[in-house]
């Protein structure tokens, strides 16, 4: 049984973890060179928006969850001193010289640490990105208080699907780091870039998570994709956090809360930070369509342990979730 998310990815190329010294470059390398990105529109649709303490938040979640995949929250008791504390210490972390950031590189089969996001090397060319992730007790306060704000939502969506909060019993504000929610905090830094038409900052993806609570700070970047529609524009909102659905939430809601696709673009004067935090049962824990809600319609995917689907996706990507469909 995989015990521990370190025994669940393959080791990595170096070239596929450590980040260009962004300092030291003027134009965008031909590794960095990415095929046309393709057009997208920007604030045609907005995202929901959602106040927390709305007396029908259940149900505007689970319609977000339904129709979006993603929704903007406020009042979700995060304060803006808070936030913005986070980001001058992303920006003070990202601004340190490349060497020195070098010395904390993730490990070839590490899970934190400064490095390219994980999914590179599916990927021959590289992302316009450097990140750290980070579990434990760096940053604390935000971690406890976005964990605080996780259960919150998690209990808004298992009420929104109708099931029993004992279908999420992993979910217990006293779990440990083995039996509790597993949580990430992944902070990402977007220089600005000289060809911003010809860099990706981040490639199409859905997250692995049950959900993500993502912050922007000011400058747009994030983009989802929406049938008949196609790359949409998020762009940030003041004081408002951005949620999004992972493939373990699609999962456990038999395809009813869809994970959603999203992906980061970058731009040539501002330097973007984006915090990500992602919400995940325990890896011992099993995932499968709440027994809720399969009386009435077949399950759409198989029982499995999360470490096996994370397992899964870190091999197999965007083909994840169809390869465990029943
Ligand atoms: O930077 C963003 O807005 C998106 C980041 C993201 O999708 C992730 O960290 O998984
Ligand atoms: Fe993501």
């Amino acid at each position: 049984m995989i015990s521990s998310v370190t025994e669940i990815y393959p080791p990595v190329n170096l070239h596929h973890i450590a980040p260009l010294d962004f300092s030291l470059v003027r134009e965008v390398p031909d590794s960095h060179a990415w095929p046309q990105l393709g057009s997208y529109s920007s604030g045609v649709e907005m995202v929901p928006v959602i106040d927390l303490n709305d007396t029908n938040v259940v149900k505007l979640v689970g319609q977000a969850c339904e129709t979006w995949g993603v929704f903007n929250i406020t009042n979700h008791g995060i304060s803006n001193c808070l936030l913005e504390e986070v980001e001058s210490e992303s920006r003070r972390l990202f601004s340190l010289p490349s060497q020195q950031k070098l010395k904390v590189l993730r490990s070839p089969d590490g899970i934190t640490g400064y490095g390219l996001p994980r999914i590179s090397p599916f990927f021959s060319k590289i992302m316009w990105h450097e990140g750290f992730t980070i579990r434990g007790n760096v940053l604390e306060e935000y971690q406890k208080e976005m964990k605080k704000l996780a259960e919150r939502l998690l209990s808004v969506m298992v009420g929104a699907l109708g099931i029993a909060r004992e279908d999420v019993n992993w979910a217990n504000p006293l779990g440990d780091e083995v039996n509790g929610a597993q949580t990430t905090l992944q902070l990402n830094s977007y220089p600005a870039c000289p060809e911003p038409d010809r860099a990706m900052g981040m490639v199409p993806h859905t997250d692995t998570s049950l959900f993500t609570i993502l912050c922007q700070s000011s400058t747009s970047g994030l983009q989802i994709f929406r049938d008949e529609v196609g790359w949409l524009t998020l762009p940030p909102q003041t004081g408002a956090l951005t949620v999004n659905v992972g493939d373990l939430l699609h999962i456990l809601s038999n395809a009813r809360f869809p994970s959603v696709l999203h992906r980061a673009i970058v731009n040539n004067t501002h330097h973007r930070i984006s915090t990500a935090f992602f919400y995940a049962p325990p890896i011992s824990a099993q995932i499968s369509p709440s027994s809720r809600l399969i009386d009435h319609q077949a399950p759409k995917y198989r029982s499995m342990s999360c470490g096996e689907y994370i397992g899964i996706k870190a091999k197999h990507l965007e083909k994840a979730l169809s390869l465990v469909r029943l």
